[in-house]
């Protein structure tokens, strides 16, 4: 987001607690130690800075680990949330974007999710992420806040020029999994579960690549510089792969056999999430740019060959 912000002349100062190796964001910003736990150290970002507005990023964002540990995911979510909200108010910063996420649904009762869709979360990530949507919707009437909130879908993909990727240790993600597996970086590959509700019953998720969420948030600062109040867009392609299908396309990207195990379902996975994202088309002008799997998996292939692992 850094690049995508500064690469359209934005000035970006980027806020970590420095604790999962962000550092490569510098050269898009300046770059200043702060944790959302810590509120002493947001005022010390804060202050001598005058910001327009703030992207909100920062989340354990798990949905098997929020199911084994939920007071991380609600301290960190939504206690944290509130500490930076506390800070913006301090410093008379009235705009956020902030990622929230396609698990505030939980399972869905419609082949595509649109906004208006009954939020049930299953598990405690998409609780505490629904939580702070409600905070968003309250601090606009009661100081002014004016929010964005983009709930993310499968976020997937690398930067094309193979740069900027997704890692994470242990990996938990599936296509990092698949295409690990494929080179043979990583551990083999488990399908967690084969008994759902789906054409292959495996889960299916919207895969929406991460140049296209950086892109939406980059029209929604725009939006609010006209609107006022807290708005939600759901943000995918609004086409579902399950497991073994983006198994099967990793395939044919790699050239390579994938062989996996079929393990039980995981804690907290519905079966199927897929976005209805018209009103992002409509209000934010926003339209993927990467709008099936196999692009996506191309830039994600061409970072993980270049990872030294
Ligand atoms: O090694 C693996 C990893 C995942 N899966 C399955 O693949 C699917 C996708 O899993 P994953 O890539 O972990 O994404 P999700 O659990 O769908 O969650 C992501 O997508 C959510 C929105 O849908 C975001 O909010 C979350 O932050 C993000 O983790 C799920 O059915 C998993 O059970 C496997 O079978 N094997």
């Amino acid at each position: 987001m850094a690049r995508w912000l500064a690469l359209r002349d934005h000035r970006v100062t980027v806020l970590d607690n420095l604790s999962t190796g962000h550092r490569e964001a510098v050269q898009w910003g300046e770059l200043v130690e702060a944790d959302v736990l810590d509120p002493a150290s947001l005022a010390r970002a804060f202050d001598g800075r005058r910001f327009d507005a703030v992207m909100h990023f920062c989340a354990r964002s798990l949905v098997g680990e929020s199911v084994l540990d939920p007071y991380a995911y609600y301290a960190a979510n939504v206690t944290g949330t509130l500490n930076l909200l506390e800070a913006m108010r301090a410093h008379g910063v009235e705009r956020l974007v902030f990622s929230s996420t396609a698990a505030v649904f939980g399972h869905p009762h419609s082949d595509r999710i649109d906004e208006e869709h009954p939020k049930q979360p299953i598990n405690p990530y998409g609780a505490s992420k629904l939580m702070v949507e409600r905070i968003l919707a309250d601090a606009a009437g009661a100081y002014g806040l004016r929010s964005v909130a983009l709930r993310y879908f499968n976020a997937a993909g690398a930067s094309p020029e193979a740069t900027i990727g997704e890692s994470h240790s242990p990996e938990t993600h599936l296509i990092p999994n698949v295409l690990r597996a494929a080179l043979g970086t990583g551990p083999a590959l488990k399908v967690f579960g084969e008994d759902y509700d789906t054409r292959d019953g495996t889960c299916v998720r919207d895969y929406v690549h991460v140049d296209d969420l950086a892109e939406a948030h980059l029209r929604a600062l725009a939006f609010l510089d006209t609107n006022a109040g807290a708005h939600t867009f759901n943000l995918g392609n609004g086409q579902g792969f399950s497991v073994r299908e983006v198994i099967a396309a990793a395939e044919a990207v790699s050239g390579r056999a994938i062989s996996f195990s079929v393990e039980p379902r995981r804690a907290g996975d519905p079966a199927v999430l897929v976005a209805a994202s018209d009103k992002a088309r409509a209000a934010l002008g926003w339209a993927p740019a990467y709008d099936t799997l196999a692009p996506i998996l191309e830039t994600a292939l061409r970072w993980h060959r270049n990872q030294p692992y």
